[in-house]
């Protein structure tokens, strides 16, 4: 186990890639801090009466752009560290893909799994009412979304609840990855494991690299081990099988599954919801622990599950030569360390899992104009849509970008404009990273951190210190 906090290991990467930046060291730190955390405890009534009370936290990490976004965590591991680590991360990833937000993270310490509908829903519409209370969210404010242990469900309370509390105001825009009956947007449940792929896609198709390591350019072939087979295992793994890449061992909570030969996806989902555990899968090996599942053979290991996976202790165990971190922070930087003097190709998180915050942003972008993509460009003249643009740009105070303004006024389909929207985000963020990575002599990860740091260093310095 590292001995250095998450928070603390996301700032030795920032201090590591600021040394190859040209920024003053006062905008430096300004950067790096966490701008504002809130604790919460509050009560929870189970089914039975009984009361607990539950902690919970939301953490903004930078304002530089508002609103701040980021997801809620239901997890028994949460605690503040991890919030204000994976709120940074998000900071990262948003600049990393040019998304205009601020990074932020919620997490609720508990373990859903052992809650009814009726206790999920009464502990998510009281967290968001402890959110209301201090201004932690808000469609212009901080806008959350699902992760670890939450989904659409839980975001659709979210808005029902933020509605009821603050009925003057446009509550849609208050939270993303809404079930698309309640203004959703269609794409956003698979995008970030759609992201995932198309980074590892872009990953792959370098000759030079896939050469250092042995391998053929391209998916084709390529095993694959999935730890977590939740929204963003199960999609990534999904679109590798759809490319030709074969899943070879998947690892969840109650244990693993291995065959050299190849793994069906569908299968696998369908045994599991059969016999409520992955066990047990025909054709396959069990693996009693899944953690040492991670160090099975394949090309490509995908964690996606929960952070601190792989540490010094199983780094090198693992044969994978690549790693396409689904997850936030599934590696300690010790094994990051190990793992790169291997020669493993790592794929850093707040690049590769960035597809869910890109979308997110098209769902908001959706929200706050008030459109249905895809029907606009039939049911207004050009003119009518410009002046519209024009009046959300007064009403928020934000100009749009000439992306942003195809993206609202294209006449297309939502899945298309949603799907290619975030392939043109991957793939041109991918080539940027490889650029500064090959400019620098530095690993992926922290090509990413020096991409990021100096697009939001641009913003701090041209907006200034208040007062
Ligand atoms: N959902 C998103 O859009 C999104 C976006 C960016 C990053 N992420 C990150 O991806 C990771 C997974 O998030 P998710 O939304 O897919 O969560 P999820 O709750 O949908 O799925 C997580 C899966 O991991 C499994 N799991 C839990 N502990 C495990 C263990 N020890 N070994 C193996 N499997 C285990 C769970 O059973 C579950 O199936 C998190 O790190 C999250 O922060 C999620």
């Amino acid at each position: 186990m590292s001995n250095i906090s998450f928070f603390e290991e996301v700032n030795n990467c920032f201090d590591k890639a600021s040394r190859h930046t040209s920024i003053d060291q006062g905008l430096l730190k300004c950067i790096k801090v966490c701008n504002s955390s809130y604790h919460v405890t509050f009560p929870l009534v189970r089914d039975n009466g009984e009361v607990e009370v539950v902690q919970a936290w939301r953490a903004e990490h930078s304002h530089h752009k508002l609103p701040t976004k980021g997801g809620i965590r239901y997890s028994e591991m949460v605690n503040e560290d991890e919030v204000m680590a994976l709120a940074a991360l998000m900071t990262y990833k948003c600049a990393i893909v040019d998304v205009p937000f601020g990074g932020a993270k919620g997490g609720i310490q508990i373990n859903a799994r052992q809650l009814s509908e009726k206790e999920r829903e009464r502990l998510t519409r009281r967290y968001t009412y402890e959110l209301v209370r201090k201004g932690f969210i808000g469609p212009g404010v901080d806008v959350p979304a699902p992760d670890y242990g939450t989904g659409e469900q839980e975001m659709a309370w979210i808005v029902d609840a933020f509605a009821a509390l603050n009925p003057q105001m446009d509550a849609d825009a208050c939270v993303t990855g809404k079930p698309v009956a309640l203004s959703g947007i269609r794409g956003r449940t698979e995008a970030t494991g759609r992201g995932v792929f198309f980074g590892i896609r872009e990953a792959c198709a370098v000759k030079e690299d896939m050469e250092k390591l042995g391998l053929s350019p391209g998916l084709e072939g390529k095993k694959i081990i999935v730890q977590g087979l939740g929204n963003v295992g199960y999609h990534s793994a999904n679109f590798f099988e759809q490319a030709g890449a074969m899943i070879v061992g998947v690892m969840e909570y109650e244990g693993g599954i291995y065959n050299d030969q190849g793994l069906n996806l569908q299968q696998v989902v369908d045994h599991r919801r059969a016999n409520n555990s992955i066990l047990g899968f025909p054709g396959s090996r069990n693996i009693e622990d899944s953690k040492q599942g991670l160090e099975l053979p394949c090309d490509i290991l995908v964690p996606a599950a929960l952070e601190h996976q792989i540490s010094e202790e199983n780094a090198p165990r693992i044969q994978a030569k690549i790693i396409a971190e689904a997850a936030n922070g599934p590696l300690t930087s010790e094994a990051h360390e190990i793992l790169v003097k291997k020669g493993v190709l790592i794929v850093p998180d707040i690049y590769l899992n960035a597809g869910g915050v890109t979308v997110s942003y098209f769902e908001w972008l959706k929200n706050i104009s008030h459109v249905r993509f895809g029907r606009i460009g039939k049911r207004f003249e050009q003119s009518s849509q410009n002046s519209m643009l024009q009046a959300i740009e007064m009403a928020t105070g934000r100009k749009f970008s000439e992306e942003e303004r195809k993206l609202l006024s294209k006449d297309a389909d939502e899945v298309t404009l949603v799907d290619s929207g975030l392939e043109d985000t991957m793939v041109n963020a991918y080539g940027e990273i490889w650029e500064t990575h090959k400019r620098h002599n530095v690993d992926l990860r922290i090509a990413s951190f020096i991409n990021a740091i100096n697009k939001v260093a641009v913003i701090y310095q041209r907006r200034g210190i208040f007062p």
